[in-house]
Order: structure tokens, then C-alpha cells, then sequence
């Protein structure tokens, strides 16, 4: 075993991120023999936590979440940083990089509803909330007769706006519900067939410096190859399609049998249409099928069509 080093893991302080914090100290615990007293987590306030009142994508996209958590590395106060995969950039800062993704959870999306199991149970007119372009879209998509409503704040927060009779339905991810033990809420899960989860969805990222090999290291052990290859293909396939959270993209990489697989949509933020891509081949070649994917969409989309 070797000594035990001082890691300081920095992370946001919303139950979810503390939650994934804590599940990255526990691994490092479990892989090294190493005590929690050598892993100290340093919580972080970023832009995108104090601000409430608008959507994200207005107040200037996904960097609102990472920021200060990037400053924290570069400056040396912190070791690793913590991120859901879903809200990092595709274009990190000079000398951050990811060194790799936890074992990922449950991708799918949750059905949540205190009066009705389901999307297709919902009363036309019923008011379902989100803040995500991809979920709005998808729900348009599926339900053009449903009211669709921005629902802003942490996974606690929506759902006591839902307990308040504020919308009739939400969408969550899974993961999330499950990190924080909130499962109980669930009515029921959306099939990746169904319903495509967002880029990264359900995957923790551990962002280190660059150069930085003894927290490179120390991360092997816990980190997961083949959410990796899936998080190489989603991002790929986000970075040729601009990756601005203004547009309603989906996009999931996995295993089918032997073949490795990812499908991709964008979709006109009304739902009214909505392009498909897919490309399947070998793990190895993940960040190549992903750049095929986002390609032909890119090559397929007509002009104004992610802001129709
Ligand atoms: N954008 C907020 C966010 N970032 C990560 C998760 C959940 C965990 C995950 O998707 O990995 C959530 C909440 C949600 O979408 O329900």
C-alpha cells in the first residue's frame, strides 16, 4: 500500500455534488486503504449556484458551473475536481483535463408526478416542468398537447415546486435520484429508446491538471474504461454540433452485444422535428464515431433549425 498523500477533492456544495464528492472520496478510500482524513473535500460556490432566476443557457452556458472549481486547480487549492459529466464544457481550460469518469449510473430520465404514472397519463394540458432544451423538445415531441414550463434549481428544489402544485409533472435523471436517495419519487423510467438522455448524463468526471501524474495516478484505480469510451464518443459527437446548451441535443454512447453504439439527435426546440444519427463499430474508435455522428446531423440540418 503506498503512503497516504493529501488529496484535496473541490466540489460544488449542492446535495448532488457532495453526494458525487463523497462517492469519489469512498472509492479512493476502498482503492487505496487510504483515510478520508488525507481526502479533505473543499466546497466550492460557482456562478451558476447563485443564480436562480433565469435559464442557464441565458445567463452564459455550462463554464457557470466549472469556473471556480478550474481557478481552484490551477491555483493548487484543490487536487481533483468533481464534476457531473453532463454540465462540464466540451472545451476545458489550458492545463485542466479529465482523467477519467467513475463507473456510470443509471443514464435514463425519471418520470416524476404525484398524480399520474406517466408521459402518456398526463391530461392534455397538464403542465410538466423543465429547464433542460433536450427534455422540453422531447416532451413536445412526444406530447405537442401538454404545457411545457421552465422549472429552475437543485433536484430538491424541484421537487418541492412540485409538491407545491406548481407543475403537474418533471423529468429528473435517474442518477441523480439515485445519489441522493430520492427514488421514491419516481413514477417511472424513459426507455433511452423512447426518451435519448443528455451527453454525459449519469457519469461522474474527475477534471485534474494537466500535468499533475502523482493525482493521475492515485485516480487509476477508480476510474471506469468503458464509460470512458462512451464519454469520448458523446463528447466528440457534442463538440462537432457546437455544444452550446441553447439547443436541444441528445446524445448516448454504449455496448450492444459486442458492438459499441452511439446515437445522436438534435431536435427543433418545439419538437416538431427531430434528426437521428448512429454509428456503430469498436470501443477504440469512439471519438471517431462520435465526430460521424455530429457530422451528419450538422450535414443534415437545415439552416435556422435549432432555433425554430
Ligand atoms: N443539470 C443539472 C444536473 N446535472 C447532473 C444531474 C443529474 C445527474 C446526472 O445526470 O449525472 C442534474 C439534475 C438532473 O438533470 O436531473
Amino acid at each position: 500500500m503506498a503512503s497516504s498523500p493529501t488529496l484535496v477533492i473541490g466540489t460544488r456544495g449542492s446535495p448532488l455534488a457532495l453526494a458525487q464528492a463523497h462517492e469519489t472520496q469512498d472509492r479512493l478510500v476502498a482503492a487505496h486503504g487510504w483515510t478520508v482524513e488525507h481526502l479533505p473535500l473543499s466546497i466550492i460556490k460557482t456562478t451558476g449556484d447563485a443564480i436562480q432566476d433565469r435559464p442557464l443557457s441565458e445567463a452564459g452556458g455550462k463554464g457557470l458551473f466549472t469556473k471556480e472549481l478550474d481557478i481552484a486547480l490551477l491555483e493548487g487549492s484543490i487536487d481533483l475536481a468533481v464534476h457531473s459529466a453532463k454540465d462540464l464544457p466540451t472545451t476545458l481550460p489550458e492545463g485542466i483535463v479529465i482523467a477519467g469518469f467513475l463507473p456510470r449510473e443509471d443514464v435514463r430520465d425519471a418520470f416524476i408526478s404525484h398524480r399520474y404514472k406517466s408521459l402518456a397519463d398526463l391530461p392534455s394540458g397538464a403542465v410538466v416542468g423543465s429547464a433542460s432544451l433536450r427534455r422540453q423538445a422531447q416532451i413536445r415531441r412526444l406530447r405537442p398537447d401538454l404545457k411545457v414550463t421552465l422549472l429552475r434549481g437543485n433536484v430538491q428544489t424541484r421537487l418541492a415546486k412540485l409538491e407545491r402544485g406548481e407543475v403537474d409533472a418533471t423529468l429528473l435523471a435517474m442518477a441523480g435520484l439515485r445519489r441522493l436517495g430520492l427514488t421514491d419519487h419516481v413514477k417511472t423510467t424513459l426507455d433511452t429508446d423512447d426518451f435519448l438522455p443528455a451527453v454525459g448524463q449519469g457519469a461522474i468526471a474527475i477534471a485534474i491538471r494537466a500535468e499533475d501524474e502523482r493525482v493521475r495516478e492515485a485516480l487509476q484505480p477508480i476510474l471506469d474504461a468503458a464509460t470512458g469510451h462512451a464519454l469520448a464518443a458523446e463528447r466528440a459527437f457534442l463538440t462537432i454540433l457546437d455544444g452550446s446548451c441553447r439547443t436541444p441535443i441528445a446524445g448516448h454512447a454504449r455496448m450492444v452485444g459486442d458492438a459499441f453504439e452511439i446515437r445522436g439527435l438534435v431536435l427543433r426546440p418545439d419538437g416538431s422535428e427531430c434528426l437521428e444519427a448512429v454509428r456503430r463499430g469498436s470501443p477504440d474508435d469512439a471519438v471517431t464515431l462520435g465526430r460521424e455522428a455530429g457530422t451528419e446531423l450538422r450535414t443534415r440540418m437545415p439552416a435556422g433549425f435549432l432555433t425554430a
